[in-house]
């Protein structure tokens, strides 16, 4: 058994002259998120594409629990589900029917096919539609059936290409809370996303593509560190109390009317605790004390040269 879902070396494509995906490595570990992060055009769907035997790659190798993905394809779509941004989901069937079409494509099911449906119907609020035709759906209860139809093998790998692109922000939160409901179980989630709060929320790892190639990776955190802006804010009680502090932690910018320090850092443990140990050294006490970290918007747009806002509608 492996502890890697999904292991990509050299990953190279092009449409004609145009290189979509430049040489990309990544590693995806088994129960985790991984989220490809990216604008509009980026190579977010051409890299599902690739990994999920839909598009042969140009170069590079790619292993999808522990297959191969160009001599061991039908192992591979056995292990994953793919959910994309154009839904699977047949508009003239009801919820129901779409899932009871899956089920009979669906070969591997070893279960009993009704329960199965139901089960996914409960599970995804979607009961009481389950009689209607899809086309009579939101936005956000399409994108829920088209994830329980790709859930219906119960699949342990699975592939999210922008779920939530175009959902309301309550839709998304449903979305979110399904994704990781699914990972508590155990399954591997690769999802990409325009929306930068979304990778922060959910991945364990993230990935920011670029002009096809990754231009950053690690944990939201990590990213965020890397990125000058992260500091730490002290407010004290009174003018004496600054001033003290203020001779005490170098590099710090005062702000006499809110009575605060704020301090540059990496916002880690380590520097973050010399700080509080210099303080109370000194017997002084902050009567506020937090570290602010750049969102991933400010990460996107110090990595990149250029921000996702225009991108991302
Ligand atoms: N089949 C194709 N033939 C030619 N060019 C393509 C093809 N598929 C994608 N491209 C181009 O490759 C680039 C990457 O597209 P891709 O769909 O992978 O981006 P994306 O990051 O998923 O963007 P979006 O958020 O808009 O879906 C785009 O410039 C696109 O026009």
């Amino acid at each position: 058994m492996t502890n890697t879902a999904i292991a990509a070396t050299g990953l190279r494509k092009a449409f004609g002259d145009k290189i979509v995906l430049d040489g990309i490595d990544l590693e995806v570990g088994t129960g985790t998120v991984f989220s490809l992060l990216g604008p509009n055009g980026a190579g977010k769907t051409t890299a599902v594409n690739v990994l999920t035997t839909l598009m042969k790659a140009d170069g590079g190798t790619i292993r999808i629990a522990g297959h191969d993905v160009e001599s061991e394809a039908k192992s591979v779509r056995a292990a994953i589900g793919v959910t994309g941004q154009f839904a699977a989901v047949d508009e003239l069937l009801t919820g129901q029917e779409n899932l009871q079409l899956m089920v009979d494509l669906n070969r591997s099911i070893s279960g009993n096919g009704r329960q199965i449906i139901t089960e996914l119907l409960e599970r995804f609020d979607l009961v009481e539609s389950a009689q209607k035709p899809a086309s009579t759906y939101s936005g956000g209860m399409r994108r829920k059936l088209d994830l329980a139809m790709t859930l219906v093998g119960s699949p342990r790998i699975i592939f999210l290409d922008e779920p939530t692109t175009g959902l309301d922000p309550r839709s998304r939160r449903t979305m979110w809370s399904i994704i990781r409901d699914l990972v508590s179980g155990g399954v591997t989630v690769f999802l990409t996303t325009q929306y930068l709060e979304e990778a922060d929320q959910l991945a364990d790892h993230i990935a920011v593509l670029d002009q096809g190639r990754l231009v950053a990776q690690g944990t939201p955190d990590e990213l965020k560190r890397q990125i000058p802006g992260t500091h730490v804010r002290f407010r004290f009680a009174d003018v004496a109390e600054l001033d003290t502090a203020a001779r005490l932690l170098s590099g710090a910018t005062r702000d006499d009317a809110e009575l605060t320090l704020r301090v540059p850092s990496d916002g880690g443990t380590k520097s973050v605790r010399a700080m509080l140990d210099r303080l109370d050294e000194h017997e002084l006490d902050a009567e506020e004390f937090s570290v602010h970290t750049p969102d991933l918007d400010d990460v996107f747009l110090a990595l990149t040269g250029h921000s996702t806002e225009v991108d991302a509608k």
